[in-house]
């Protein structure tokens, strides 16, 4: 089964909370055709499944914390695989968010080719989190959560950027292209 994916072209896509990972992938779907797998759409329809692990997952988010390793990774693993026969490579979008799951994705699937990281002021990624809050009924678009996510993100994630440079394979797009 993982045979499928053993070869394939893996982007990691890492940025800031609200700082425009999602919509910088949509565009590069339409452009190359990749196959966007958001860690955080995995969970949250975890969530809406109603299962008793997805009442789990969604206490953690709604707090800003991450969710266990494991449980993200087989989720991305299991996706990867489903989509192996139609995709040309694969945008894995908000992973890893800490160190430890770049190895563990490495030991599991396979390396990343490239690093896009989204980058953000803090101030643009609050307003537009406040903003989607508005309407996005996200259980973690609301100010405290925002403010232990991005926390969480220069605590955690930011050495993920500085670990991925050592090897030469990150590339930093702005954000706030349309
Ligand atoms: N280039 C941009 N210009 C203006 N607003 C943007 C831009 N990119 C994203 N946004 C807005 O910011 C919010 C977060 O974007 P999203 O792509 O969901 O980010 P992430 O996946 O990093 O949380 C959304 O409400 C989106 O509409
Ligand atoms: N790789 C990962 N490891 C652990 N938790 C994760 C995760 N990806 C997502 N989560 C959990 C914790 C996040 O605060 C929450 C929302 O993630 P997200 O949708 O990627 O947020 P955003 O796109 O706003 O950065 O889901
Ligand atoms: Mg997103």
């Amino acid at each position: 089964m993982a045979d499928k994916i053993k070869d394939a072209k893996i982007v990691f896509v890492v940025g800031g909370p609200g700082s425009g990972k999602g919509t910088q992938c949509e565009k590069i779907v339409a452009k190359y055709g990749y196959t966007h797998l958001s860690s955080g759409d995995l969970l949250r329809a975890e969530v809406a499944s109603g299962s008793e692990r997805g009442k789990q997952l969604q206490a953690i988010m709604q707090k800003g914390e991450l969710v266990p390793l494991d449980t993200v990774l087989d989720m991305i693993k299991d996706a990867m695989i489903a989509k192996a026969d139609v995709s040309k490579g694969y945008l894995i979008d908000g992973y890893p968010r800490e160190v430890k799951q770049g190895e563990e994705f490495e030991k599991k699937i396979g390396a990343p080719a490239l690093l896009l990281y989204v980058d953000a002021k803090a101030e643009t990624m609050v307003q537009r989190l406040m903003k989607r809050g508005e309407t996005s009924g996200r259980a973690d678009d609301n100010e405290e959560t925002i403010k232990k996510r991005l926390d969480l993100y220069y605590k955690a994630t930011e050495p993920v950027i500085a670990y991925y440079e050592k090897r030469g394979i990150v590339r930093k797009v702005s954000g706030n292209t349309d």
